[in-house]
């Protein structure tokens, strides 16, 4: 079986280093001339997986803005899903879940064992009760080729306060994050499946990630005011594990396939660029 790691490693050598995130905001809907029903909510997504499902490595659905609709939201949610798995895409579900651990086991079998119907590539998860009560999403991630990104340093202003604490051993609430994850993908060959999100947005915090050995994923770029260009002062020397992700920059562009693609391509480019040069 192979790992997450190698089939992220593998779709980004083959499709580039983008994510492309799925947030049907009410107002992106309204610009795309749609009702901010399930109707329209249906239409959104399905254009943007026909333009983009072959082209783009990793989709990151927000499960907020398909449970808004109830669980006719989640049945698009469901369907969108197997439409991008099917032709080739990763599937990252951005719900930031965490619990205790047993009810985490829930969660681990609602999205990581591959007999779920909401089975995706990997999940977003939320470390603060804990890095320990995720073991059971680790575990059942790793027993099918999944993969899991914890929040480490996010990119909105309010994530600072938490994250960026002092604990008791001296290091910061998201370097013990960092380096528990780093625990986990240590040995793993060609990357980890065991992710972090650090925004794009926060500058240059002075956190270690030279051990992670996993993805890091970068939101925060294009609507929240981060660009390309400043992946460097916040990854330093670590730019090659950085998979940015762009929601509204991208989606502002619908509902024309055309200019999806071309938005997409737009910022693919410019990541690209960033990223190879190394600073
Ligand atoms: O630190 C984080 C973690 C997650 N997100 C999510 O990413 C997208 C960002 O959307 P944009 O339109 O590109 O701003 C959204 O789903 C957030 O919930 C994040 O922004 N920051």
């Amino acid at each position: 079986m192979e790992t997450f790691g190698t089939r992220l490693h593998r779709a980004v050598a083959e499709r580039g280093p983008l994510c492309v995130g799925i947030d049907p905001h009410p107002g992106l809907l309204a610009r795309w001339g749609l009702e901010d029903d399930v109707d329209g909510l249906e239409r959104f997504v399905r254009t943007v997986a026909e333009a983009l499902g072959d082209r783009v490595a990793v989709f990151k659905p927000q499960s907020a803005f398909f449970e808004r609709f109830g669980s006719r939201g989640v049945a698009i949610l469901e369907s969108t899903i197997r439409q991008l798995r099917d032709v080739g895409a990763l599937v990252l579900l951005d719900a930031k879940r965490g619990d205790i651990g047993s009810t985490v086991a829930a969660y681990a079998s609602a999205y990581l064992d591959p007999s779920s119907p909401m089975y995706v590539d990997a999940l977003t998860a939320s470390p603060y009760l804990g890095v320990g009560s995720l073991a059971p999403m680790f575990e059942t991630a790793a027993a099918h080729g999944g993969g899991v990104f914890v929040l480490a340093l996010t990119s909105n202003p309010e994530g600072a306060e938490v994250q960026r604490a002092v604990t008791s051993g001296g290091r910061t609430v998201a370097q013990l994050v960092i380096d528990e994850i780093s625990q986990l993908n240590r040995g793993a060959e060609p990357l980890g499946s065991f992710g972090l999100v650090v925004g794009a947005t926060i500058g240059a915090t002075g956190h270690d990630l030279s051990r992670v050995n996993g993805p890091l994923l970068a939101p925060g770029l294009g609507a929240q005011g981060a660009t390309a260009a400043d992946l460097p002062t916040v990854f330093g020397p670590n730019l090659s594990a950085v998979l940015p992700s762009y929601s509204r920059e991208v989606l502002n562009a619908g509902p024309d396939a055309d200019a999806l693609r071309a938005a997409a391509a737009r910022v693919a480019a410019d990541c690209r660029r960033i990223l190879a040069s190394g600073h």
